[in-house]
């Protein structure tokens, strides 16, 4: 590891995460909450996790909305990459969207799950969530 990275992460190993950003033709998308006993339980976030040893971004975020929503995912293009230092962790989120998929979500862990649009009516979201809809926004612009 060089010194820069060292520094950045405190030392820390990257926790490496796959985001899913499932879009519906409307342009509506999905938030899930985070379930009691998780770090930041109760805030919104879109639906991923952690990338297993030896797994790719595509397979971990397949297997986690099958996990957490009971969807098989059809289509996923790979979108944007945020890192962000929280206390509990050092994470790189690779988010994807998800334009395709089988089955209708639900909250497989006793999660609440919503279909928003912009601006959300949900609150709080996670920090590394948060740029997210500000992306989503530029694209619109643009
Ligand atoms: N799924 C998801 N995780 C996010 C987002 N933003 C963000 O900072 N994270 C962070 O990414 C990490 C994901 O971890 P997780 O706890 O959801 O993953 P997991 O389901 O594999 O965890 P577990 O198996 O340890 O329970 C957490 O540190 C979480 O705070 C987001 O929008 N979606």
């Amino acid at each position: 590891m060089s010194t820069a990275a060292a520094d950045k992460t405190g030392g820390r190993a990257v926790t490496e995460v796959a985001v899913g950003v499932v879009v519906r033709a409307d342009g509506s998308f999905l938030l899930g909450q985070r379930p009691v006993g998780k770090p930041y339980e109760g805030y919104w976030e879109f639906p991923g996790g952690k990338l297993e040893a030896g797994e790719s971004v595509e397979a971990a975020l397949a297997r986690e909305l099958k996990e957490e929503l009971d969807i098989d995912m059809r289509a996923c293009e790979p979108w944007r990459t945020l890192e962000h230092d929280y206390p509990h962790a050092y994470v790189r989120l690779y988010f994807c969207k998800v334009t395709a998929w089988d089955g209708e979500p639900r909250g497989m862990e006793g999660q609440a799950v919503t279909w928003q649009t912009l601006p959300v009516n949900v609150a709080p979201l996670l920090p590394a969530a948060q740029p997210v809809l500000e992306w989503m926004l530029d694209e619109r612009a643009a």
